[in-house]
C-alpha cells in the first residue's frame, strides 16, 4: 500500500496537476471504478454486485429508493467500509491503488489524504470556528495552524464566507456551515469529493446555494464529486445520474460522455498537491505535506 500511495515529494510534485476540465468524450481512465461490489448486513443485502466507473471530473449523483444502498456504495468507494467482495479502483496522483484491499488504518490514510467528505450534518467540530474546522483538516495532515490557517482563510473567501472566520458553527446558518464543510472538504487538494445528502437539511434556496458550491468542486477546482441524493433537482445539476434499486445501479455504469458545467477557470490557483503527509504513517523523511501549496498561494 505504501507503494501506491505518492510519499516523496517528487510524486507529490508531480501530482499537482492543473486543475482539469470536465470529461470531454468521456474518461478512459476513470478515477474510480467499482467491479462485482457486494455488501451484507446480516440478512440484508446493501449491495448485490455493483459496476461503477467515474471519470475525472465528473459530478456523479447517486439516487434512489430508501435502503437501496446509496450510502453503502458511497462508503465503500470512500474506503469508509470495506465491501464482502469486489474491487475498487481508485486512480490516485500516485498511481492506482486498491481499495478493497487496504486494511483499516491505510484506509483511513487514504481518506484523509485523498478524498474529502460533505456530509448532511455531524463532520464539522461544532465547538470550533470555521476557520478552524477548515485548518484542521490540514493539520491533522502535518501541516503547521499558521500555515493551515492561511490556506483556510483563502477557502473560505473562495466560498463567501469572508467575515464568518471566526463564528463557531453553531452560530452559523445552515448553508454557512456546508460551505465550511466543502471548504474542509477542498482545502487538503483532495482529488474526490463525497457527499451524503449535503443539502438534505436546507430549505429549496439554501440548498440551491450550496449546490452552487458543491459543484464548484468540478468546474472550478477540477475535481471529481459523488453525491448521494434524494433530491432530483440537485441530482439535474449533475453530469450524471445513476439510479439503484436493491443494492443494484439500474443504468449504464460508464462516465459520462457529456462534459460537466463549463470551467469557469476561477480558483485554479488553490490546486495544490494531492495528498497530504501523514505523520501516522510511515512517510519517508522527504515527504512533503500536500496542503503546503507554491508560494504565490500561500500569499492569500
Ligand atoms: N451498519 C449497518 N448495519 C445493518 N444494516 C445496514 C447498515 N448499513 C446499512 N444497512 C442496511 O443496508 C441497506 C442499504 O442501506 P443504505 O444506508 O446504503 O441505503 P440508502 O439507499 O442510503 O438509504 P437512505 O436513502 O434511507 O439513506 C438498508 O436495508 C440498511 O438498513
Amino acid at each position: 500500500m505504501s507503494d501506491q500511495i505518492p510519499t516523496s515529494f517528487a510524486e507529490r510534485a508531480a501530482a499537482a496537476a492543473p486543475n482539469r476540465p470536465s470529461v470531454p468524450g468521456g474518461d478512459p481512465h476513470p478515477v474510480l471504478a467499482a467491479y462485482g461490489l457486494s455488501k451484507t448486513y446480516g440478512q440484508t443485502v446493501a449491495l448485490g454486485g455493483v459496476d461503477l466507473a467515474i471519470g475525472r471530473g465528473e459530478a456523479v449523483a447517486i439516487m434512489g429508493a430508501s435502503g437501496s444502498g446509496k450510502t453503502t456504495l458511497l462508503h465503500c468507494l470512500a474506503g469508509i467500509v470495506p465491501p464482502d467482495a469486489g474491487s475498487i479502483r481508485f486512480a490516485g496522483p500516485g498511481g492506482s491503488v486498491e481499495v478493497a484491499g487496504l486494511s483499516e488504518r491505510e484506509r483511513s490514510r487514504l481518506r484523509r489524504e485523498a478524498f474529502g467528505f460533505v456530509f448532511q450534518q455531524g463532520l464539522l467540530v461544532p465547538e470550533l470556528t470555521a476557520i478552524e474546522n477548515v485548518a484542521l483538516a490540514l493539520m491533522v495532515g502535518g501541516v503547521g495552524r499558521r500555515e493551515a490557517e492561511q490556506h483556510a482563510l483563502g477557502w473560505l473567501a473562495d466560498l463567501g464566507l469572508s467575515g464568518l472566520e471566526q463564528r463557531r458553527i453553531g452560530q452559523l446558518s445552515g448553508g454557512q456551515a456546508q460551505r465550511v464543510a466543502i471548504a474542509r472538504a477542498l482545502v487538503t487538494g483532495a482529488p474526490v469529493i463525497f457527499a451524503d445528502e449535503p443539502t438534505g437539511a436546507l430549505d429549496s434556496h439554501t440548498s440551491s446555494e450550496v449546490m452552487d458550491a458543491l459543484l464548484r468542486i468540478v468546474t472550478d477546482y477540477g475535481r471529481t464529486l459523488v453525491v448521494v441524493t434524494h433530491d432530483a433537482d440537485v441530482a439535474a445539476r449533475c453530469t450524471r445520474t445513476v439510479h439503484m434499486s436493491d443494492g443494484r445501479i439500474m443504468d449504464a455504469a460508464l462516465p459520462a460522455s457529456a462534459p460537466a458545467a463549463p470551467h469557469r477557470g476561477a480558483g485554479s490557483h488553490h490546486t495544490g498537491p494531492q495528498f497530504g503527509a501523514d505523520p501516522a504513517a510511515s512517510a519517508p523523511a522527504d515527504a512533503a505535506p500536500a496542503a503546503v501549496a507554491r508560494p504565490e498561494e500561500a500569499q492569500r
